[in-house]
């Protein structure tokens, strides 16, 4: 697992450039892309170089505590990772090997509707939280079972992703004819619900309930008894419906830029839906987190806890499983280093004044509570990458 330069991977971007080498060019289009213009994609990252941090001297602060509670679980750092699809793509490890490395640490996986492992092996491969994220499917049938099978099997929550009626224009994938290769498959999907031999785009046009409303939440809680969250919020409109279907939690995300391109970035959206949220569920955030530092930025501005999902399988590519331990130890360790240079003993004391954001000399002074909610994130100026 070394770069190109021969050194061992120090950042998740160390682990995409191998990535990179190591997948076939469709491939890796297929995972580093998103829609369109790609404008969001590149606004994912691009925000957070423009959130700067204040630094606390002399706090007496030796070691930070990094853990945090989600649902009654402790978690090792308020990380995870986001579902991503077809694990296998990336290695032969799969998403097995991504929850054993995972759990490892004490982190959770999300686990996508389209892994390429079942939700029972990936059970007996972690002993982190896991949670299962639900695309709801025309045949409703298919989506509850998977629901039920994630209940039995021992998964913690479900989390169904509402910015996807079908999935976005991706162009490298339309101009690639990108396809999955025969070994790829959907190991928990049967029938019309399992992708075929269509593309990924195509099939999500055929399979996926557009007529959904936001009474599934209630229905996919009451017959798993699990929380429900939903992913891909980015409003307070969609927040305050959200919350009154009775969700247990919001992810603050643009589905890492592969929807609506040209929406805001998922750290620009954060405080408008932690603002409508006022603290009636936690609020997660998925979507350019790179450093350890990203995921105190989040924190500060209202984030219970984040996700990465490109870089897990960047790393997945690199070392395999290994390769998803090692870019997470670093995740952490680069967290622990930022909370002691800002004086941060634990997350929970993270707030709005550890930032300063674009356009404001000052950081905010009027709320110094834990999650304080800032200014509004100012539009960034960025170009696609
Ligand atoms: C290759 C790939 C597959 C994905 N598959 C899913 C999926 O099956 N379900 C889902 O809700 N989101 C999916 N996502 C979106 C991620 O959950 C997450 O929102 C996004 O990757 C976060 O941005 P980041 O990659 O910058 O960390 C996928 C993203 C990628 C890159
Ligand atoms: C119909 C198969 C679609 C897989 C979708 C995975 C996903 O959400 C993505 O962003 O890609």
């Amino acid at each position: 697992m070394t770069s190109a330069t021969g050194r061992e991977p120090l950042t998740p971007d160390d682990f995409a450039e191998h990535a990179r080498r190591e997948l076939p060019a469709d491939v890796w289009d297929f995972i580093a892309g998103g829609a369109g213009r790609e404008r969001t994609l590149a606004a994912n990252e691009a925000v957070f170089e423009t959130v700067r941090l204040r630094p606390r001297a002399l706090t007496g602060i030796e070691e930070p505590d990094t853990s945090v509670e989600v649902f009654g679980a402790r978690w090792a750092a308020p990380l995870g990772i986001a579902p991503v699809a077809y694990h296998s793509l990336a290695h032969p490890d799969g998403e097995t090997g991504t929850a054993a490395a995972a759990g490892r640490l004490g982190l959770p996986l999300v686990v996508s509707t389209f892994a390429g492992r079942t939700l029972e092996e990936v059970a007996g491969a972690a002993d982190a939280p896991l949670w299962l994220q639900l695309y709801c499917f025309r045949d409703a049938g298919t989506t509850f079972g998977l629901a039920r099978r994630a209940r039995d099997s021992g998964y913690q929550a479900l989390v169904l992703t509402v910015d996807t009626p079908f999935t976005g224009r991706r162009l490298r994938d339309l101009r690639n004819g990108f396809t999955l290769p025969a070994h790829v498959t959907p190991a928990n999907l049967t029938g019309p619900a399992a992708a075929g031999s269509a593309t990924p785009g195509a099939h999500s046009r055929l399979a996926f309930d557009r007529s959904l409303d936001w009474s599934v939440v209630a229905r996919l809680r009451d017959l798993s008894g699990l929380p429900v969250l939903a992913k891909g919020v980015l409003t307070a409109r969609d927040a305050g419906a959200a919350v009154a279907a009775g969700v247990a939690g919001i992810i603050v995300s643009n589905h890492g830029g592969r929807q609506l391109d040209g929406v805001q970035a998922s750290l620009e959206a954060l405080p408008e839906v932690v603002s409508a949220v006022r603290g009636r569920c936690p609020v997660f955030l998925d979507g350019g987190i790179r450093s350890g530092a990203d995921v105190l930025v989040a924190l500060a501005l209202g984030a219970r806890a984040v996700f990465v999902g490109r870089p897990a399988l960047y790393a997945l590519a690199a070392g395999g499983s290994e390769g998803v331990h090692r870019m997470l130890t670093l995740l952490i360790a680069e967290l622990a280093d930022t909370m002691v240079l800002t004086g941060h003993a634990s997350p929970g004391t993270i707030d709005a004044d550890t930032v300063i954001l674009p356009g404001h000399s000052r950081p905010h002074t009027g709320n110094t509570a834990p999650h304080a909610v800032p200014h509004p994130m100012p539009c960034t100026d960025r170009s696609p990458g």
